[in-house]
């Protein structure tokens, strides 16, 4: 089984009141987001150090085979939808 870091479910001192629960896990979604998101700015700056170093040695912005490799990465792992995630990740990080 893949090891996860996500927090386990918060005790409620009421486990059977639904509105409890789904602020208590809702508190779950949103710390992940939190990190999700911080994730993605640590990403767009390794990807602009990439993209500058590129561009100053004469290349160019955009790498397209390593672009595949991305969005085929995310396909496999998540199907149709997680390519779309990184086509939004690709667009964050090279701004378009
Ligand atoms: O890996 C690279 O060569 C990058 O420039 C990084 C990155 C990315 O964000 O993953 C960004 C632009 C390229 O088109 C491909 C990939």
């Amino acid at each position: 089984m893949r090891s996860s870091t996500v927090t386990p479910p918060t005790p409620t001192t009421a486990p059977d009141d639904p509105e409890a629960v789904i602020a208590a896990e809702r508190a779950r979604i949103d710390a992940l987001d939190a990190r999700i998101v911080a994730l993605v700015r640590d990403r767009m700056e390794i990807s602009e150090t990439i993209q500058r170093v590129r561009i100053e040695s004469g290349g160019r912005r955009v790498h397209l085979a390593r672009e595949m490799e991305i969005l085929d990465h995310y396909s496999s792992e998540l199907g149709s939808a997680g390519r779309d995630l990184a086509m939004t990740l690709l667009r964050l990080c090279r701004g378009h």
